[in-house]
């Protein structure tokens, strides 16, 4: 006998499970919410949110500083606890508004560790250690990532940062190493140098930011070595060890880098260890592998957002939640699934999924990069523009440097990835992910007429210098 009886619990809620919970019982299914830490998740407290707030005052203070004019008047850079005071603002470690949301919204919320207990079946242990049984006709797990922590010698022993430390920092400190050149390193790395840090990035990669086009890599490398980043590319930390107030690396050439703190920024991996999977046949620690209607077995086990295969991106474990919620509704009516396109498939996932790394240049993508593409069998052809080169971008900033790149599938003369990389680059790639969501024809794009003088005006550029 269960302590409760649902139609869906989710376990984890972060934006992606809240989103799941809340399309389901919008549509008249009973949901119930199993939250381990705080609801809202680490996209609220220690990742998009809190990051985005370090960010933003840092990169207008810059972009002011490229500004004549405005330059002169604004100096001295940014008020570094007033920028803390309004991080804490938008991401203070307390989820009562968002625990209000979901009982607000008829959502019960169990605090405490979910695991599942055979099929259809979710056991829950609160933090005082009592349990409470969950039988539902449907179980989703949106329990998110925590950071991967690579196999360097000493690195459990130094209190090393993750996400959690750096985006709620308290105090910055005087240097900091990251070790890792993706998302999350380019965009710390970013924050605390102009916060005042100096920042030593290791990458053990050829170039930062891999997965996006090289030249984004490169323009994001000059920029931060121009702010005064020291960044080590092709380099991999062998062992790590304290030395009083520091944190001393040694690189694989034998050199040693020290640094106040550090932070391991080196991937995420998915939190599906202890959560009872082996209960239903599944391995522990793996990304649960959802089809393009979000269901892992059967019809009642789901996955969604960074615990499952999809794009580690909160904006696609989003949709994945819309679409989740709708396939389960839909099931719970007995209607059949739709296609491609429909309410329930994520197809979006295979052909634009867009992001935004907030660095200055902002690198904006969707889709294929080029050499993406041509590996994925496609026949493709990609132009690229300098955004500087046309009014709207000359006019926004002076020296603006930044660019955008299309890459065209050739054969069906439609775009499959897009490219733009600058200041105030982040909401361009919007009109790219509707042209390659709705396949619009380049004949059919060419009366797209931007407006003058706008950075949009790129758009025609790229068009031209395809043909057409
Ligand atoms: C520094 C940083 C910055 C980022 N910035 C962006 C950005 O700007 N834009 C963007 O789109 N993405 C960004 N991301 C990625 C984004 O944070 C994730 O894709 C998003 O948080 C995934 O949402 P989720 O709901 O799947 O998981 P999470 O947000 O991780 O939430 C999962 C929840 O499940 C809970 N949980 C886990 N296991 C259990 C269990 N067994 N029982 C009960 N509860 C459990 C956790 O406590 C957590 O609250 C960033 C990531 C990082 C690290
Ligand atoms: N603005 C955004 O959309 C945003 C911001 C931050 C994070 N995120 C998401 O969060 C996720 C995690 O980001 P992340 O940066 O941790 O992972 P990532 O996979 O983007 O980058 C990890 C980087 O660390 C490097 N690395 C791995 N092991 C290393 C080692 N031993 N030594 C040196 N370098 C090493 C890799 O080469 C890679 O470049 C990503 O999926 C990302 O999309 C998104």
């Amino acid at each position: 006998m269960s302590d409760l009886e649902v139609d869906v619990v989710v376990i984890g809620a972060g934006p992606v499970g809240e989103n799941v919970a809340d399309r389901a019982h919008q549509q008249g299914l009973s949901a119930a919410v199993v939250e381990a830490r705080l609801v809202g998740g680490e996209c609220s407290y220690y990742a998009c949110i809190p990051s985005k707030a370090l960010l933003r005052p840092v990169d207008l203070y810059a972009a002011t500083q490229r500004m004549p004019g405005v330059a002169e008047a604004v100096s001295g850079g940014v008020d570094v606890a007033a920028v803390l005071a309004r991080r804490d603002a938008f991401a203070a470690e307390d989820d009562s508004g968002q625990a209000d949301w979901l009982s607000g919204a008829g959502i019960t919320l169990l605090r405490g560790h979910g695991r599942l207990a055979g099929e259809r079946a979710v056991e829950v242990t609160h933090h005082d250690g009592t349990t409470t049984s969950v039988a539902a006709r449907y179980v989703v797990v949106a329990t998110g990532s925590t950071p991967a922590q690579p196999p360097i010698d000493g690195l459990d022993t130094v209190d090393a940062w993750t996400n959690q430390e750096a985006t709620q920092v308290k105090e910055v400190p005087a240097s900091l190493l990251i070790l890792g050149g993706g998302v999350v390193g380019v965009e710390m790395a970013t924050a605390f140098r102009r916060l005042g840090a100096q920042v030593t990035l290791v990458q053990h990669g050829e170039r930062l930011i891999p997965g996006t086009e090289p030249e984004a890599g490169r323009r994001l490398q000059a920029a931060l070595e121009a702010d005064g980043v020291d960044v080590r590319l092709a380099t991999s930390m062998t062992a790590v060890r304290r030395d009083g107030d520091e944190v001393v690396a040694t690189l694989d050439d034998g050199s040693e880098i020290r640094g106040s703190e550090l932070l391991v920024a080196a991937g995420r991996r998915p939190a599906t260890s202890d959560l009872g999977v082996d209960t239903v046949g599944l391995e522990p620690g793996k990304p649960l592998d959802a089809d393009e209607s979000t269901t892992v077995l059967g019809d009642w086990l789901y996955a969604v957002g960074d615990a499952s295969t999809g794009a580690k991106l909160t904006h696609m474990g989003k949709y994945q939640a819309r679409i989740c919620g709708d396939v389960v509704v839909a099931r719970s009516r007995g209607q059949e699934l739709g296609g491609r396109y429909s309410h329930h498939a994520a197809t979006a996932e295979h052909t634009a999924v867009p992001q935004v790394i907030f660095t200055d240049p902002q690198v904006a993508a969707v889709g294929y990069t080029e050499a993406g593409a041509r590996d994925a069998g496609l026949p493709v052809r990609a132009v690229s523009y300098e955004i500087g080169s046309v009014a709207g971008g000359s006019l926004h900033a002076d020296g603006y440097d930044g660019f955008a790149t299309i890459v065209v599938d050739t054969d069906r003369g439609v775009i499959v990835g897009a490219t733009f990389v600058g200041q105030d680059v982040a909401d361009m790639v919007h009109a790219a992910t509707i042209a390659i969501v709705g396949e619009v024809p380049l004949e059919r794009l060419w009366h797209v007429v931007p407006s003058f003088p706008t950075m949009s005006e790129v758009w025609l550029r790229l068009l031209e210098t395809y043909g057409l």
